[in-house]
């Protein structure tokens, strides 16, 4: 079983590096990620400046609005809107552009030609970094939220300003002037001929897609198209989820995001919010609305994964459990003692129940100390004990599989020697990946080692945090963070091998 050296004594180098790491990251003024939301307001709370608000609350990011239109609205429908004066939407804007600068604006409703005329001469007045144009027309209900006379000044002024338009499959085949889209392959299409009218980036939403049976959202950058597949979650609380999914990516824009991680993140919270809220009853028409501050419950006590919990990231040893007449959870409080910032579980041969017994005692200690755990290879084991997730090799199931049937909250680390195998992970969903063995091992058997350069390859090629793997100890952890690529984020320790093969 896995012992673990608590940290001061037996890995100085790491903690020395761990506060170095603090101390550059020290700043004496914190900036705060901004998103403007143009949009109206829906009564009901469940879409539209609402929506936006409680989406930009839950990324952690602040809102400020422009209200282009009041609506009467609610579960039922929309019984009235009421525009406000484009003088009026102008004078908002100015007040918020001049005096707060937003990182990313937001477009959601825009009622009329001239809001979304002022609308443009605003934002060419006072550049942002992005322009999130959700193109809203008609409302789940079926109300007409923008009339077609709005499309010219869409396709003339506003698109071509956008750094991405997320329209749903009618407002994409409105501003194509009514083309018909019954497959993605229409909608791979669809989404060219609109990046032909000026944004930079095209993502269209094919919920509403008759055929499929899973979600699928396309999404085009101008070369390359990538397809976003996500089970559908039988509910009827989906008002909104247009205005949250934008207001998300605008919100990962603020934060630094590139776009399409943006994109992808935004899939991910809309789903788990609608998961969460799936059965939730507020009102008594056919469509409530989501719950978008759904980590306030005090059922989601895991916190979100944070890339910096890769830091330290310790994995048990069945063998070795054997060996020391250790257990399991013994080994995991000390190394969570030790500073670990993650647990792997990675037990080859203790039995099934037993397992899932220890899983689920670890699962107690770790949450405790606000430290994830993750299993190692057993997807069954992580459902049945509620761990934070799964770390998967290449012959494992494969990540897409391990996400569809670990719903989106869940952590999914990948095991990955090469460029492309990072870049499957990366589009199937997975959350980091692990690379190595940097250095020859003995913990498992016929392991290729790639060395400090494959490390050095897989990060530079992957968008996703990567921790390194394999014969790593205090010899050459300095040497492995020293390799300076921003999205080497830790070091895994099999700290048990270590003492057998190295201490
Ligand atoms: C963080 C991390 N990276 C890589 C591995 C190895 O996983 P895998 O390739 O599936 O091999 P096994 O561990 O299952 O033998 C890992 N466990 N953790
Ligand atoms: C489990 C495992 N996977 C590897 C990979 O390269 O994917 S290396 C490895 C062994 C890690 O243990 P140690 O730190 O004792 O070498
Ligand atoms: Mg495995």
């Amino acid at each position: 079983m896995a012992y673990f050296y608590p940290l001061p004594s037996s890995l100085p180098n790491l903690r020395f590096l761990h506060l170095k790491a603090m101390q550059d990251d020290k700043v004496s003024k914190v900036r705060v990620p901004h998103v403007l939301t143009v949009a109206g307001s829906d009564s009901g709370a469940g879409a539209g400046i609402q929506a936006d608000l409680k989406a930009c609350a839950a990324r952690g990011v602040y809102c400020s609005t422009v209200i282009t239109a009041v609506t009467a609205q609610n579960t039922v429908g929309v019984q009235g809107v009421n525009i406000v004066p484009e003088d009026f939407v102008a004078e908002q804007l100015r007040s918020i552009l001049s005096d707060m600068p937003p990182n990313v604006v937001k477009t959601g409703m825009l009622p009329s030609t001239g809001i979304v005329k002022t609308l443009c001469q605003s934002l060419k007045e006072f550049p942002v970094q992005a322009l999130v144009v959700d193109p809203v027309m008609v409302s789940t209900s079926g109300h007409t939220l923008a009339g077609p006379s709005i499309l010219d000044s869409f396709r003339e002024e506003l698109l071509p300003m956008a750094d991405i338009v997320t329209p749903n499959l009618k407002e994409t085949s409105a501003l194509l002037g009514g083309v018909p889209l019954e497959t993605i392959s229409d909608m791979r299409s669809a989404a060219k001929a609109i990046h032909d009218i000026g944004p930079r980036n095209v993502l269209v939403k094919g919920g509403d897609l008759p055929a499929s049976l899973d979600a699928v959202d396309v999404f085009y950058d101008g070369n390359d198209f990538y397809e976003f597949r996500s089970s559908r979650i039988m509910t009827p609380n989906t008002h909104g989820t247009g205005c949250t999914l934008a207001t998300t990516v605008a919100a990962e824009l603020a934060k630094g995001s590139q776009m399409l991680s943006a994109v992808k993140v935004a899939k991910r919270y809309v789903e788990a919010a609608l998961s969460y809220s799936k059965n939730i009853v507020i009102g008594g028409g056919r469509q409530g609305p989501m719950d978008h501050l759904l980590k306030l419950k005090s059922n989601v006590q895991r916190r979100p994964f944070d890339p910096c919990d890769l830091f330290l990231y310790a994995v048990t040893d069945s063998r070795m459990n054997k060996k020391w007449g250790r257990s399991i959870v013994d080994a995991v409080k000390a190394a969570i003692e030790g500073g670990a910032s993650t647990i792997q579980l990675r037990e080859k041969e203790v039995e099934t129940s037993d397992f899932l017994e220890a899983a689920k005692a670890c699962l107690k200690i770790c949450r405790v100390h606000g430290v994830p755990l993750l299993i190692n290879d057993r997807i069954d084991v992580a459902l049945a004990s509620d761990a934070d997730g799964v770390h998967i090799g290449q012959s494992d199931m494969p990540a897409h599989f391990a996400r569809a049937l670990l719903g989106p909250e869940k952590i999914i680390g990948v095991s990955c020697k090469t460029p492309e195998q990072a870049q499957q992970a990366w589009i199937d969903g997975a959350d980091y990946i692990g690379s190595g063995g940097v250095y020859p091992t003995n913990t498992k058997e016929n392991n290729k080692t790639i060395g400090l350069d494959g490390l050095k390859t897989v990060c530079l090629s992957s968008k996703l945090p990567v921790v390194a793997i394999g014969g790593i100890g205090m010899s050459n952890a300095q040497a492995v963070m020293e390799l300076g690529v921003p999205n080497l984020k830790g070091l895994l320790l099999c700290l048990l091998c270590l003492i057998g093969n190295v201490y």
